[in-house]
């Protein structure tokens, strides 16, 4: 059995490049970047004036002239205009290109127009005032955003102004998730006392959906033949294989000899953790499969400590650690990394996990109750309060 560092070793020189498509800018938001956005101009283009009010040369206050003859208006969108005498002003607007000949801009607040001729009222005012100086945020040419980045609004809003209309990104794999196992029925259907309401896939699902991937959904029965076919046509038609169930040690877990009939190649099966512990993972040339075990906690664990930063190492994301002080003494014997459900409190700025004890692997409904897992290594069985150590959140 392998451990917990040589599984992510194995699923982490094992990526795969999903290779990069062009979209529209405003369908990008959540997508990763794949190229690096430029300045097409100087940001921004043009001294810009940022307060309604006049311009003047400021030599002409400064030698205390305090009237001004108004020449004309400059309105935000029209071309520049020229203050033709050094001693005038022109009324700007906030936005408008400042006219030639005129270097400070002070507010319409400040100043009474009266039959065409614009008094200052206030004694202190700056050179160059109330104007955004051409090129002061960003140079063209200058990176604006890197590759590799998350888009969001902030970015949206930066790939309009440079006019990148389309836009590369990563392309989405095509996933499949599959459950299986005849006790499952549908979320809709009331259950036999024999029977539970599948969940494992709609997790799956949602886990998915946090890093932007939607995927297909099927179930399959229990049935040998019926697996490998149905595992058959999927291994063509998708980039990644998600599974929850059969491969552990039971009559009816057949998952791992199906794929590997199917020559799937195994990397792994089994790592020692808990819980999670029968997670099966392989591969083809074209397909990688991950084949968690059944037990509600082992899939939604696994999902976030192999798929996750397997996609996020595929795509070029890098992989966030995140740590946290355990809030309690914790003893843990077998020699398994156990990955214990905590709940999250900020403390004096720090960030404090404290254990909340559920009734193992099959208990989904107390990852109600924790935000996220504590990894405790297999080194030692005694951890205590105080000692930190990586966590995996899922909110
Ligand atoms: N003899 C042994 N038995 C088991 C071992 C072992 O080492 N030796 N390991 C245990 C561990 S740990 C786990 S985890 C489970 C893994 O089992 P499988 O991957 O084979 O999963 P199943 O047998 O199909 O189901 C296990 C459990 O999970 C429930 N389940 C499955 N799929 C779903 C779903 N989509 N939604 C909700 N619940 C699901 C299923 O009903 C079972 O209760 O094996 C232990 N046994
Ligand atoms: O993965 Mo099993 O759920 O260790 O209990
Ligand atoms: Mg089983």
């Amino acid at each position: 059995m392998i451990s917990v560092r040589e599984a992510n070793n194995i699923i982490l020189n094992s990526t795969q490049d999903f290779g990069v498509e062009e979209i529209p800018f405003i369908k990008s938001v959540g997508r990763i970047l794949k190229e690096v956005i430029t300045a097409d101009r100087d940001f921004p283009p043009f001294n810009r004036v940022s307060m309604d009010g006049i311009c003047i040369d400021f030599d002409a206050f400064k030698n205390g002239q305090r009237d001004f003859k108004v020449e004309g208006i400059q309105a935000a969108g029209s071309e520049q205009l020229s203050m033709q005498n050094a001693k005038n002003c022109i009324e700007v607007m906030t936005g408008a290109v400042l006219p030639n000949n005129a270097n400070t801009v002070i507010r319409y607040e400040d100043v009474t127009i009266k039959n065409g001729i614009a008094t200052i009222n206030i004694d202190l005012i700056n050179e160059n005032q109330n104007v955004h100086p051409k090129g002061k945020d960003g140079k063209v040419g200058d990176v604006l955003i890197s590759e590799n980045k998350i888009i969001s609004a902030a970015e949206i809003g930066v790939l309009a102004t440079v006019g990148k209309s389309l836009v590369k990104v990563a392309k989405l794999p095509k996933v499949m998730i599959v459950s299986t196992g005849d006790e499952l029925v549908g979320v809709d259907e009331i259950p036999l006392e024999h029977q539970i309401r599948r969940s494992n896939v709609f997790t799956l699902v949602s886990l998915l959906e946090r890093l932007n991937i939607s995927s297909e959904t099927a179930h399959i029965i229990d049935d040998k033949s019926v697996l490998k076919q149905k595992i058959k046509r999927f291994l063509k038609e998708f980039d990644v294989l998600l599974f929850s169930g059969a491969v552990s040690k039971g009559k009816f877990d057949f998952l791992p000899e199906v794929l590997e009939e199917l020559e799937v190649e195994k990397r792994f099966h089994k790592v020692a953790q808990r819980p999670g512990k029968p997670f099966w993972f392989g591969e083809n040339k074209d397909c990688k499969v991950f084949a968690f075990p059944g037990n509600p906690i082992s899939t939604f664990v696994n999902c976030l400590a192999y798929f996750y930063p397997w996609y996020s190492k595929s795509v070029g994301l890098e992989i966030e650690e995140e740590t946290a002080i355990l809030g309690e003494d914790v003893s843990f014997k077998p020699n398994l990394e156990y990955f214990l459900q905590v709940k999250l409190e900020s403390k004096y700025g720090h960030l404090v996990a404290f254990p909340i004890k559920g009734n193992g692997s099959g208990d989904l409904a107390s990852l109600v109750k924790t935000d996220a897992f504590i990894q405790l290594p297999n080194d030692k069985t005694e951890f205590k309060k105080g000692e930190v150590f990586s966590i995996i959140r899922y909110r």
